[in-house]
């Protein structure tokens, strides 16, 4: 008889509606302002053999440690509880930030046919998103699930608009215009300082809209078999790099450089209404609701089951774990619910909130992958004599550790210290957690060392803030 679980398709299919959500719609301006197709080209090519690595790391330790459930687990398997706390708080923050970003676009995108909701940081706008976010919160409280199949139709659906983008951009491709200004403003020269510069602004935006791929991971539980999980992370990834890098080189050779730039976003809605006119605009518009309520939804569940699995392992207070009759943990739901809240009001203050909220985003679950990477080289080099490609698969791993590491530092570390400020309150959750299990319990000095240094690096970036040397707008 055949084994019920999910299968290769659908597991693909998760990959890719996790991972595309927001970000492509706004690629092709975002990249624009910073860079010029060749630094585009690089950046790709950069991230790609990073996020590569990474998927191969995801797709190795599915298969090997198929006991492990949640990502967080890898970091505590490797490295013990404490390390499984940071790695499950960072991608749990990462997550609801991830949710504030989605907001902030798909208010933006229904500026589209409500100009008042265009510029996205106004009070209408916040209310929209604020009733968008308690409603998907609400279902997931009642026992709603996105599940795998409305997963697969919800990818074909954000999908389909895509490809049809891609179809006519690339008919519409002129190749001198692609070439004239291929390393910069300043024509054809080539100028490595200004190349780089150009390159280290796409990083961010780059690593963002890869954030997700570990979808299918994440499900391998319900998966038919774990090979699987593993191929269709690999394959998810090669498609979502061939996807992103089509999508946000095309349009350079449609209009320049300035014009892409320029574009009120989601850039995608208004390149397409340029081709087609205001037909073309809905149709990205409508592809564009479907993909981020999608994604959403499904990254409404994922910080609360993340919440729920790590105080199951007692990383975090038990009574976060607690589930309603609908078999949904609804108080972490709503803890995190209040939290997106308090962000959203943010808006109000910030023209770069999309900016702020992805970059935060980022900048957290960077911390998660890099223990995952981290684990990928201890598990590798402990069974190197046992394994056959173990030198392989410690190199994947360094290079993604690595990736992480340097991508973070270059594209914002001012990031990564304002995501410790959040580490802060959940330190307390840790310790709280950790006498629920043993009265007698005492922060290891490692844990202490580690703990201050958190708080430190976190009121340096409260501290920046203050001084508006980290600017919001
Ligand atoms: N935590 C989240 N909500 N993450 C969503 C990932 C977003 C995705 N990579 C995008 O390009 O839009």
């Amino acid at each position: 008889m055949q084994k019920k679980g999910i299968g290769l398709m659908t597991l693909i299919a998760l990959v890719v509606s996790s991972s595309i959500g927001a970000g492509i719609f706004a690629l092709s301006s975002d990249v624009a302002i910073v860079a010029a197709p060749g630094a585009v080209m690089i950046a790709w090519l950069i991230v790609g053999i990073g996020i590569l690595a990474l998927a191969l790391s995801f797709s190795n330790l599915v298969i090997k440690r198929p006991d492990l459930e949640g990502i967080f687990a890898y970091a505590q398997a490797g490295f013990g509880d404490f390390a499984g706390f940071l790695s499950g708080w960072g991608y749990w923050l990462s997550a609801w930030l991830g949710n504030v970003a989605f907001a902030t676009v798909l208010v933006s995108s229904l500026g589209y046919f409500y100009p008042i909701f265009k510029t996205g940081h106004n009070i209408p706008s916040i209310i929209l998103a604020s009733v968008i976010a308690w409603s998907l919160t609400y279902f997931v409280t009642r026992g709603v699930e996105s599940a795998a199949v409305l997963n697969a139709i919800v990818a074909i659906c954000k999908l389909i608009p895509l490809f049809v983008f891609i179809i006519l951009a690339i008919i519409l491709f002129k190749v001198n215009m692609f070439t004239k200004t291929f390393w910069g403003n300043v024509g054809t020269n080539f100028s490595a300082i200004d190349v780089l510069t150009q390159v280290k602004g796409c990083i961010m935006i780059m690593m963002w809209v890869f954030v997700g791929i570990e979808g299918a991971t994440m499900m391998s539980s319900r998966a038919k078999n774990k090979k699987d999980a593993s191929t269709a992370t690999i394959i998810g990834v090669v498609g979502l790099l061939v996807i992103y890098s089509v999508v946000s080189l095309l349009p350079y050779g449609y209009l320049s450089r300035t014009e892409l730039a320029g574009l009120p976003r989601p850039a995608l809605v208004y390149l397409f209404q340029h081709m087609i006119g205001p037909i073309g605009g809905a149709i990205i518009s409508i592809g564009l609701v479907i993909s981020i309520l999608g994604a959403w939804l499904s990254w409404t569940m994922l910080p609360a089951e993340t919440v729920m699995l790590m105080s199951k392992d007692q990383l975090l207070p038990k009574q976060l774990a607690k589930v309603n009759r609908f078999n949904a943990p609804h108080i972490a739901l709503l803890t995190t619910q209040i939290l997106i809240q308090l962000f959203l009001f943010t808006l109000l203050f910030t023209n770069k909130a999309y900016e702020f909220a992805y970059s935060l985003c980022t900048a957290a679950i960077v911390i998660t992958y890099s223990f995952v990477a981290a684990y990928q080289i201890k598990f590798s080099w402990i069974n190197r004599r046992t394994t056959k490609n173990a030198w392989f698969q410690v190199a994947v791993g360094v290079i993604a550790l690595v990736f992480e590491i340097v991508g973070i530092i270059l594209a914002g570390a001012q990031f990564l210290l304002l995501a410790m400020i959040a580490y802060i309150p959940g330190l307390y959750f840790y310790v709280q957690a950790q006498k629920q299990k043993n009265p007698a319990y005492q922060m290891q000095t490692k844990e202490k060392v580690i703990s201050i240094l958190i708080i430190i690096l976190g009121l340096i970036g409260l501290l920046l803030l203050i001084l508006g040397k980290i600017k919001l707008r």
